[in-house]
């Protein structure tokens, strides 16, 4: 496998977090990996007027804690950046910039010339449409990638991940891990019994239906400047 496709259950569930974090791992296994971006929506445009170094892949870098590397300079890990914080086919037309899914296509082909293993975070969620032709999850199975779902505890997340599953599993893809962040367990978002029952539910459901996907779990960082716990690895996963 080269490619793995990080998804999610939604917005801002987590993707980053847990791709930069699986990236920082394998490389402690040593495995050669790099980390792509589909398409990045909602970046701020630089002092010179120009969109910058997507976001996601910034912050892949630190969680990798390595400097932004050539293939990111040169935009090779996202090609498509766009102002507006919005689904990319919406984003993409109101910058009258069309997004031609063969470049992005060309890039991850590019960086597996150098690269073991890349993982390739999606935008949003697995419908989400990438231009007004592709739905994300049409493109995955387009290219076969399987997929890194990541859920929580948050109310409403059973649902949701069954719902992932199930069009995964329409589009005859392979499953390779469910990643259960806590981003969501405080008090204010999730009870501790929900965000319990929630875990146990989703890992017996992996364990019946979907017995060769990885069940893994990300810690809840205490603050923005508090160490990140590393995600633990099973050393068959890749
Ligand atoms: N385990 C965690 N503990 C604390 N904060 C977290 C955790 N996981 C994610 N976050 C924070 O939650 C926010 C949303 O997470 P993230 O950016 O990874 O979402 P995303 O799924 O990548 O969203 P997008 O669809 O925009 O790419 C970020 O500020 C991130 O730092
Ligand atoms: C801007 C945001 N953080 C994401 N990058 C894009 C999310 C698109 C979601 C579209 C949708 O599901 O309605
Ligand atoms: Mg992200």
């Amino acid at each position: 496998m080269s490619v793995l496709f990080v998804s999610g259950i939604d917005t801002d569930i987590g993707k980053t977090y847990a791709t930069g974090l699986l990236a920082k791992s394998l490389m402690q296994q040593g495995v050669n990996v790099i980390t792509q971006k589909l398409v990045q929506t909602g970046i701020s445009k630089q002092a010179d007027g120009e969109l910058g170094i997507a976001d996601d892949i910034v912050s892949h870098r630190q969680l990798m804690q390595m400097p932004l590397q050539p293939c990111d300079l040169d935009f090779t890990t996202c090609p498509y950046r766009y102002e507006k914080p919005a689904s990319p086919h919406l984003s993409a037309a109101l910058a009258n910039q069309p997004l031609n899914i063969n470049v992005i296509t060309d890039a991850t082909n590019a960086l597996q010339a150098d690269y073991e293993l890349v993982l390739l975070e999606g935008a949003g969620g697995l419908l989400v449409p990438i231009n007004e032709q592709l739905l994300t999850l049409d493109y995955i199975a387009k290219q076969g990638y399987p997929i890194v779902l990541v859920t929580s505890g948050r109310l409403g997340s059973i649902n949701h991940t069954l719902l992932s599953l199930e069009a995964i599993k329409s589009r005859g893809l392979m499953i390779h891990s469910v990643i259960y962040n806590h981003i969501h367990d405080d008090a204010e978002q999730t009870d501790a019994e929900i965000a319990n029952s929630t875990i146990d539910f989703l890992q017996a459901y992996l364990a019946c239906h979907y017995p060769k996907a990885h069940w893994l779990v990300l810690a809840k960082q205490a603050n923005e400047h508090s160490d990140v716990a590393d995600i633990a690895l099973p050393t068959t996963f890749i």
